[in-house]
């Protein structure tokens, strides 16, 4: 899609619905000039007003228009019109992980090391670029036509030079520095790695419980259990027990997770 200072609603043919997200609807879309198919995320004006979220919503914008990265969904443009702003997205074909995760119970340990080596080296890649994405869960995973993943929605992403102290997202993915409302930087995606990991080998992540605040303690005393079923490989445990460390200085680096076993050895290269 050619770059042009400034689209509007006219350039495009909106498709069908395919997503409900904050603030806003999402549509299939074709851009007219290009044929170039696109997700066309939605937003309310009178929205951003109540929940005063036009800092953030600016934020994001300006965080993911600077990103490239194949695991990373591309923000190509935006623009806006009185009473809404228009996000135009990259398109993934095959919609929402958690979607595959909930019809296939579990992933395989081939698919899931895939998964998580292409989310490691999406988050190094932010990192690098000093960005946080602080809301890494299944609902924020897409996947491309192909069946690669694609982190979307960096509606809570900061940049990461100052330490951070906002609460967001679903607890059940969030650190414990997190969740103790403490400083807390870039290996806050490590931990949620952790758990997304567990995720997709067993279907659950680790620390539900039956209240918030029953989540909360599991969290804080990080009481990480392996079911006995669906059976999983002692490599696969061993990465997970290297994430899922309270104190983040020692939680596995995004490069050594990329070098670990069970990645080396269950990991597709193409993705
Ligand atoms: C469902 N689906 N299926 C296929 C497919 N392909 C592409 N995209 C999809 N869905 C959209 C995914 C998103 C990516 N980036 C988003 N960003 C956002 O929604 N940001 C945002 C909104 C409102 C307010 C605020 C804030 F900050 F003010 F709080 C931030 S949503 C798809």
């Amino acid at each position: 899609m050619a770059a042009k200072e400034e689209w509007s609603i006219s350039d495009f043919e909106i498709g069908k619905f395919i997503g409900e997200g904050k603030f806003g609807k999402v549509y299939l879309a074709r851009e007219k000039q290009s044929g170039y198919v696109v997700a066309l995320k939605v937003i309310f004006k009178a929205k951003l007003e109540k929940y005063r979220s036009h800092a953030h919503l600016r934020r994001e914008i300006e965080i993911q228009h600077g990103l490239n990265h194949p695991n990373v969904l591309r923000l190509f443009a935006w623009f806006h019109d009185e009473t809404r702003v228009f996000l135009v997205l990259e398109y993934a074909a095959r919609g929402e992980l958690y979607k595959l995760l909930k019809s296939l119970h579990h992933f395989s340990e081939k698919r899931a090391a895939t998964y998580v080596s292409s989310l490691a080296g999406a988050l190094a890649y932010c990192h690098e670029k000093h960005v946080i994405h602080r809301d890494i869960k299944p609902e924020n995973l897409l996947l491309d036509i192909e069946g690669r993943l694609k982190i979307a929605d960096f509606g809570w992403a900061v940049q990461s030079n100052a330490k951070r102290h906002t609460m967001c997202g679903t607890i059940d993915y969030l650190a414990p520095e997190m969740v103790e409302k403490k400083e807390h930087d870039h290996a806050v995606d490590n931990w949620t790695l952790g758990i997304l990991c567990y995720e997709f080998l067993y279907g659950v992540p680790p620390f539900e419980a039956e209240d918030e605040y029953g989540t909360f303690r599991r969290i804080m005393k990080v009481d990480l259990k392996f079911p006995s079923s669906p059976a999983v490989s002692v490599e696969a445990k061993d990465l997970i027990c290297k994430l899922l460390v309270k104190d983040s200085s020692k939680r596995l680096s995004l490069q050594k997770i990329l070098k670990h076993p069970w990645i080396v050895t269950h990991a597709d290269p193409s993705g």
